[in-house]
């Protein structure tokens, strides 16, 4: 389908839809920018004031309105009705200047809009799946009515960000995650659906709160909640069968169980274990150029034994497998710490997800030590525990290294393991760091270092643009390293020099296309295509990307 059978089919939609039906539909509406003759010819005479306005007008607009909001969540609030009523516009808004309002839209605004996501509710969008709909579940997805999706996101709510159990509130992860899946990989709007999956929550501040908006009820759990899983996906397979599936911010242990069973299935993957660990191998691999070194010769201590860590070994270990030795020894120069302290052979209560990392050493327990003995060259927190690289931390990778590496990946920002600005000065600017939430610059002994933000939005959207383009049928581990070396041979040497070691955010549509670029060429080796390869497949797949202007 090229942009134009596209622009077709929405031409076709819009000539059905006349006067406030149009207006009324965020896909269609224009506002003030309808020209005389779409008024003429759409039924909208009298139904917009006099003046026709350039969707650069209303972008002035727009900016003025939510610089005048006192803060962050006010300006999430004001952002997200501008999506139910001009998508284009919201659209248009976002990426006129992605550093200034992705971080309103998604992390780290969105985790606070998720902890108050029934005080702030306006109206609802996606898909609301209950532990009541067993059963029915066919029949609710069928009520979506609309286009059929190509990507839907779907949480349970059971771990957002580093926020914890947040139950139904965690439709805002989803909601926030295909905004960026149009404005980063260039999805268009009406074909992405959020859905939570309310299965209760454990939280009682949100079981006791007058706003709470889903189940009232602690999670279902065992039996009953892997049934409800199961004709979930299932029914997604039937009514959507084009449609990428994404996991998002489920617990540790059904994140990893659900990604294991179904992603045979159909194009399935988990963004916090696939598409996080994406984008940190992408960080290590742009890490290296600046410190000189060998995938193959790196130790990496992981501080967090949640998905995301467990995550990243797996990826780390496979690409260091790749250059020639068993996944086994491989995973020897990788290791973990939890609650209890370092992971090794024999301790008692090890995550199974992290028995393959329980090497044979004597215990330790605090992560300074575990640095001064195991030496590591990079740092990986995913904990949740704001502050937990303290200054002997941070001095202890800077001891043992010339440039040590120092990702915190802890969303929102809130959470993060250290602040940038802690980092750079504990470590007199020698650590090149990374966060999952944004950072900015920071000045030590006159040097200005940029923080890179480690976070999946590099990765996720261009799986999604090229899955979708090329209608991929799985979604391998091949691809997720693939799209790692895309990203990081995307940054450019000046950017290195002040220690960024992802792509500027305004770059990132393109990071998006070398992504769907590079996992198309493997589906189409792998035969896992379901078309047959376009002779210019970057021209092919550029021309499909979403634009919000009018
Ligand atoms: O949403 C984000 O910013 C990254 C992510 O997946 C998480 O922290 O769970
Ligand atoms: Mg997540």
């Amino acid at each position: 389908m090229t942009s134009l059978v596209i622009f077709k089919q929405h031409l076709g939609k819009i000539m059905k839809k006349r006067g406030q039906a149009i207006l009324n539909d965020p896909l269609l509406n224009k506002g003030t920018a309808f020209t005389a003759k779409e008024r003429d010819a759409l039924g909208l005479a009298g139904l917009l004031p006099h003046r026709i306005e350039t969707q650069d007008q209303q972008l002035e607009r727009v900016f003025s309105n939510c610089a005048r909001k006192p803060n962050d969540l006010e300006r999430y609030i004001f952002l997200m009705s501008l999506q139910d009523q001009n998508e284009a516009l919201f659209y248009r808004t976002v990426l006129s200047d992605l550093q200034r309002f992705m971080p309103i839209i998604y992390t780290p605004t969105v985790g606070e809009a998720a902890l108050h996501y029934g005080a702030i509710f306006r109206r609802p969008r996606g898909l609301y799946v209950t532990a009541q709909d067993r059963g029915r579940v066919r029949e609710v997805l069928q009520n979506w009515g609309g286009d059929a999706p190509s990507v839907i996101v779907a949480t349970d709510g059971g771990r957002i960000l580093g926020l914890g159990d947040l139950g139904a509130n965690g439709m805002s992860i989803s909601v926030g995650k295909l905004a960026l899946y149009t404005a980063a990989g260039g999805i268009h709007p009406g074909s992405t659906l959020p859905i939570v999956i309310d299965v209760g929550t454990n939280t009682e501040r949100l079981l006791s709160s007058p706003h709470y908006l889903g189940l009232r009820q602690k999670r279902i759990v065992g039996e009953a909640y892997q049934d409800l899983m199961d004709e979930f996906v299932e029914a997604v397979g039937e009514v959507f069968p084009d449609a990428m599936l994404q996991f998002e911010d489920f617990a540790t242990e059904n994140a990893i169980t659900h990604l294991a069973r179904y992603r045979d299935q159909s194009a399935i993957f988990n963004d916090d274990i696939q598409g996080t660990a994406g984008v940190t191998l992408a960080g290590i691999l742009a890490a290296l150029r600046i410190t000189d070194g060998a995938l193959e010769d790196q130790r990496v201590l992981f501080v967090g034994a949640g998905s995301a860590n467990i995550g990243i070994g797996e990826l780390v270990a496979s690409a260091i497998a790749e250059k020639g030795m068993s996944l086994d020894a491989a995973r020897k120069q990788l290791w973990f710490m939890d609650r209890k302290g370092l992971i090794v052979e024999g301790r008692d209560a090890i995550n199974s997800f992290a028995a393959p990392y329980a090497h044979a050493h004597s215990p330790i327990g605090d992560i300074a030590t575990a640095i001064e003995v195991l030496r590591p060259t990079i740092l990986i927190g995913a904990t949740g525990q704001p502050g937990i690289f303290d200054e002997p931390v941070v001095a202890a990778m800077a001891k043992v290294n010339a440039r040590p590496v120092i990702f915190a990946l802890s969303n929102p920002t809130s959470r993060s393991e250290a602040t940038a600005e802690d980092v750079y000065l504990w470590s007199q600017g020698k650590a090149v760091f990374a966060s999952g939430s944004p950072f900015g610059p920071v000045t030590v002994n006159d040097e200005t270092h940029v923080p890179g933000q480690s976070n999946n939005v590099y990765i996720f959207p261009g799986i999604g643009l090229g899955v979708t383009s090329c209608k991929i049928s799985r979604v391998t581990d091949t691809m997720f390293r693939a799209a790692a070396r895309a990203v990081a041979s995307g940054v450019s040497e000046d950017a290195l020099k002040e220690g960024r070691i992802f792509p500027a955010l305004d770059e990132i549509r393109t990071a998006s296309l070398d992504i769907a670029v590079a996992i198309a060429e493997i589906a189409f080796t792998e035969g896992l295509a379901g078309i047959s390869r376009p002779d210019d497949l970057r021209g092919f797949i550029a021309e499909r990307m979403y634009s919000p202007r009018y």
